[in-house]
């Protein structure tokens, strides 16, 4: 079952820097192909067409390409000026897929720290973002996933996450309450537990767009 970053992460290698690549497909694409032609067929799609004949074998590669996280460096700098105000990324675009229905949900990451012995390259912050976006989730875990990563790469005095984002599973069908947003946030050390550091997260919470 494909359901974390690593177990979704297909064939890899391993570099000298314990930088995993992705080298190759994952071998079940077959295997999900067919099941997807088996799938489609019994909700009565006719797949004897010139545009849907490889559809079932489009959807094996668009599912295992949204399942399969990035491969990327956390490259990290020592805090050689001893910056200590936030660092903040908002507006960090993403898409990931609901666990319960494999439907997609689209939003936005706001990721904050506060620095200690090491700042992050910025890039790094979108890219986790990615790491736990491409696989099956639930924005409230994703959240805390995220937030702990910051804790254990960057050992930051304080880290928070936001994600704002739609459910297509919410909105095109079941309830169909389309526009909906759902919020989530997560805080870790001084964001969690020093009340002025909290509130200042409060307040840059309260000052980005909807
Ligand atoms: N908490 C949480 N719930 C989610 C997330 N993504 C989808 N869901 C919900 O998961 C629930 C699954 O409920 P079920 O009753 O088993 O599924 P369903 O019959 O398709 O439900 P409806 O969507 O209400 O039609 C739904 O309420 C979804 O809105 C998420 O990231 N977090
Ligand atoms: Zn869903």
């Amino acid at each position: 079952m494909l359901n974390s970053p690593d177990e979704a992460s297909g064939i890899v290698s391993r570099g000298a820097a314990g930088r995993v690549a992705l080298v190759g497909e994952r071998p079940h694409h077959e295997e999900a192909a067919a099941c997807a032609a088996g799938m489609l067929t019994a909700l009565d799609v006719d797949l004897d067409d010139e545009h849907r004949r490889d559809t079932p074998a489009r959807l094996a590669r668009a599912l295992a390409e949204m399942l399969t996280p990035p491969a990327f460096d956390p490259t990290t700098f020592d805090n050689a000026d001893g910056y200590d105000e936030l660092v903040v990324v908002e507006a960090i675009p993403f898409h990931s897929l609901c666990e319960h229905h494999v439907l997609p949900f689209v939003g936005t990451a706001t990721i904050a720290y506060l620095p200690d012995q090491h700042i992050a390259g910025l890039s790094k912050l979108a890219w986790v973002v990615q790491l736990f976006a491409r696989c099956l989730q639930v924005q409230e875990r994703m959240t805390g996933q995220i937030a702990d990563w910051l804790v254990e790469n960057l050992r930051p005095r304080g880290a928070a996450v936001l994600l704002r984002a739609e459910h297509l599973c919410m909105s095109l069908r079941g309830a169909r309450a389309l526009g909906a947003v759902t919020t989530t946030s997560a805080c870790r050390g001084a964001l969690a537990e020093d009340r002025p550091r909290r509130r200042e997260w409060l307040e840059l919470v309260a000052t980005l767009p909807r």
